[in-house]
């Protein structure tokens, strides 16, 4: 997939940190899916499927901040230089306590982890060096998971997936519609060992295929989980538990509403640089 980075700078009086997050949270409304914070302001990224010039100004437009003014510049990114900026650029090995380690194959091997990942990494997402990542690994070391049927919607790398099996839950699918992640998880899964993942290429009306799951992981963004969080309840067993990240704090309360709705009970969230994981369990 193409991407076009944009980057966003502000005239105003207000605190360029404060204004990112509201402009991140709208940006997350019109299809960007990641975003990198700096001083002067933020770069967001967003697939050229999605990206539509139209309805960003129209966000900017109604932007909620008064007295902000933003400047933006536009940059169109093919999948393979992404990747090779990635890898140059970002991707360091990311160490969660002492258990789990996410690392690329030519990263040196670092003994004395629990849990030793290998992604090559092909897309912005899933490499433990975003927030919600982080997030999620850190919600999925704390489970047993051994014999439990666990669903990785929004797949990605299949980081969540590949923990998933190394914990030794029984069935593991993960979903993503994304071709490139498709193909990326399954390339990290062969590079982890995990071979019997399933991987599949689409959205939520894929799930109803797998049967139920113990646990359910959604690391996408606010509006695709207020759309789709039905879909994961109908998978779940009763008591089964499902963590959802991709969002930010002010966004709990449109979350959690839509979590009752679908009898799902709200049991505790972290949080890291305003990026939120939720816990929520099936009545
Ligand atoms: C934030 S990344 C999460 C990747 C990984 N699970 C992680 O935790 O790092 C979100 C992923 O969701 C995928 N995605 C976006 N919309 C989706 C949808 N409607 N159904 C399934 N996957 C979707 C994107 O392609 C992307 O790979």
């Amino acid at each position: 997939m193409n991407y076009y980075e944009l980057k966003f700078t502000y005239e105003s009086p207000i605190e360029a940190t404060i204004i990112s997050d509201v402009l991140a949270s709208e940006l997350g409304e019109i299809g960007f899916e990641s975003f990198t914070e700096n001083e002067d302001g933020l770069q967001a990224y967003i697939s050229d499927q999605l990206y539509n010039v139209k309805k960003l100004v129209d966000k900017l437009k109604e932007f909620p901040l008064e007295n902000v003014t933003i400047h933006y510049s536009e940059q169109f990114i093919e999948s393979k230089d992404w990747n090779e900026e990635w890898e140059k650029n970002y991707f360091k090995p990311i160490r969660i306590g002492n258990e789990c380690i996410i690392r690329a194959s030519f990263h040196e091997p670092e003994p004395g982890y629990t849990y030793n990942i290998i992604i090559d990494p092909k897309m912005a997402f899933g490499t433990g060096n975003h927030e919600t990542t982080f997030l999620m690994i850190s919600e999925m070391l704390k489970l047993d998971l051994e014999g439990k049927d666990l669903l990785d919607m929004g797949c990605g790398t299949a980081v969540l997936a590949i923990l998933a099996k190394m914990k030794k839950a029984n069935k593991v699918v993960g979903i993503d519609i994304d071709e490139w992640a498709y193909n990326n998880a399954l390339e990290n899964i062969r590079l982890n060992n995990t071979e019997d993942i399933q991987v599949v290429l689409g959205g939520a009306e894929q799930i109803p295929a797998f049967g139920q799951f113990d646990i359910v992981f959604a690391n996408i963004n606010r509006n695709i989980l207020l759309n789709d969080i039905r879909h994961y309840t109908s998978c779940m067993k009763p008591g089964a538990l499902l963590f959802m990240s991709g969002f930010y704090t002010q966004d709990i309360p449109a979350i959690e509403e839509e979590c009752k709705r679908n009898g799902l009970n709200f049991i505790s969230h972290t949080e890291k640089n305003n990026w939120v994981a939720v816990k929520t369990q099936k009545q």
